[in-house]
């Protein structure tokens, strides 16, 4: 999916308090996976609550190329026909992922056990992002770049293997997209697939895979890991997946009603995955009001309601092992830290290098451009947060959704108004972001 070539430009104001009650769009990695595992089941999978985001509509229209049936009944419901596991057809166009890795590489992994090629593509952002770490392990279980793919970049030619090879395989870095890649081809492989991480990453693909029939276990390994096990080649059926609200999402609402003072906002249905909610667990060792009432599981992904009360903030130190469980959110994070007392120490961030953008150089520069103190140590963001944020900075957002969000929540608190020079890509991950954010009372214009 492309954008168009203009700019949309955007600025945020001081609104006073955010009040209301809001229900973000549906997780993200939730519904890539529901989609993927949909398309490798014999039967129907029916979804509710699918995030329409531009990155997941990327990942249904490459499941359609690969030979399942799509189909959008309603909204935010949609159906797959799934072709079995290892049966997917070649597809006779390139896959186009956008803007989006969990998609890319996801897929990548799905299409390594089947004995087809596919061409994988992306925006210029995806094109900038590595795939070596995804294509290591997959070429170890017979899988071929045959073409492109120059230092590991997209677009590249990806060969699936006729007789995939379970493997083991210790992940390099705390990664939930190259484990699901690895347990996505181990899939077509016969025998055992095991990946062991010594940060637990997210866990949706091991407890959506279970859902589906799957014979996968996962125990801890060292203090902060796990060791996850595949029995391949499962008959996977089409299933019934709900998906809850995303946190990285509902986290945009969160900071901006912490910080703008006299809030109270609610947001329904927001999963609390215990590898998801890092950032919930800062904000309150910040002093975040943050409730949780009307907790409840479903397929294993517990979701609850949260209450938001504008708080007055402190800075903390942020363990580098918290680091797989609030990945997506340290820039707004570091928006939080910066309207605290105090100074905030975000540690062991070297994985916000190779997102959508450079994340710590941009959120260094996005904090820096408002007012802010902030200082890059290593791999450590360190921002001195003064209480209030002077603002009136023009933000870049380097084709990343999330900077764009956490600079206009910035701007629903700072002295100055905030603003950003293109809010387009915040329709890959949030489509509805700015309505929303309206209707709970902030001022963008
Ligand atoms: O598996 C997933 O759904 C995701 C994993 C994370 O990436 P890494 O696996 O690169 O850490 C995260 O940043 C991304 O937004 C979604
Ligand atoms: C890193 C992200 O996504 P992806 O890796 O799927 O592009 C994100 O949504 O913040």
């Amino acid at each position: 999916m492309t954008h168009s070539d203009q700019p949309r430009p955007l600025q945020s104001r001081a609104s006073g308090a955010l009040t209301g009650k809001v229900r973000v769009p549906g997780d993200k990695s939730i519904s890539h996976r529901a989609l993927i595992l949909g398309a490798l089941s014999v039967g129907e999978t029916r979804i509710s609550g699918l995030l329409e985001g531009e990155d997941v509509l990327n990942t249904a229209k490459s499941m359609q190329a690969l030979g399942a049936k799509v189909e959008r009944t309603g909204d935010f419901a949609w159906n797959v026909r799934g072709v079995g596991v290892a049966g997917f057809a070649q597809p006779n166009a390139p896959l186009d992922f956008g803007n989006s890795g969990t998609g890319c590489r996801l897929v990548m992994g799905a299409v390594a056990g089947c004995p087809i090629s596919a061409v994988f593509d992306g925006d210029a952002s995806l094109r900038s992002r590595p795939m070596r770490r995804i294509l290591d392990p997959l070429e170890k279980m017979g899988a071929r770049v045959v073409s492109g793919g120059e230092g590991g970049r997209l677009p590249l030619t990806v060969q699936g293997a006729r007789d995939p090879l379970p493997i083991t395989y210790q992940t390099p870095v705390a990664s939930a997209q190259i484990k699901s890649a690895v347990l996505l081809a181990g899939l077509a492989a016969p025998g055992t697939t095991t990946v062991i991480e010594s940060e637990a990453s997210r866990d949706h693909t091991e407890l959506m895979l279970k859902h589906f029939g799957a014979d996968i276990t996962s125990t801890t390994e060292g203090t902060h890991g796990r060791r996850i096990t595949l029995v391949g080649q499962p008959e996977l059926h089409g299933a019934e997946v709900v998906v809850p609200a995303d946190p990285s999402s509902a986290a945009f609402p969160i900071v901006a009603a912490l910080i703008a003072e006299g809030s109270d906002v609610v947001l329904t249905d927001v999963m609390t995955n215990p590898l998801r909610t890092g950032l919930f667990t800062t904000l309150r060792e910040m002093g975040g009001s943050i409730e949780e009432s009307e907790v409840r599981g479903d397929a294993g992904e517990p979701m609850a309601r949260l209450r938001v009360r504008a708080s007055k903030l402190r800075g903390v130190d942020v363990p580098p092992e918290r680091a797989p469980s609030m990945i997506d959110e340290y820039l707004v994070l570091a928006v939080a830290a910066s309207f605290a007392e105090g100074t905030t120490i975000m540690r062991g961030l070297h994985e916000l290098r190779v997102k959508e953008s450079d994340r710590l150089e941009a959120t260094a520069d996005m904090l820096r451009v408002n007012g802010v103190k902030v200082e890059i140590s290593g791999d450590d963001l360190i921002v001195e947060g003064r209480g209030h944020v002077p603002g009136g900075g023009l933000v870049a957002t380097h084709m990343d959704h999330r900077i764009a969000m956490s600079a206009l929540v910035m701007g629903c608190a700072a002295d100055q108004p905030v603003k950003v020079d293109d809010t387009a890509f915040i329709a890959t991950s949030f489509p509805d972001f700015i309505p929303m954010m309206r209707a709970i009372g902030a001022e963008f214009s």
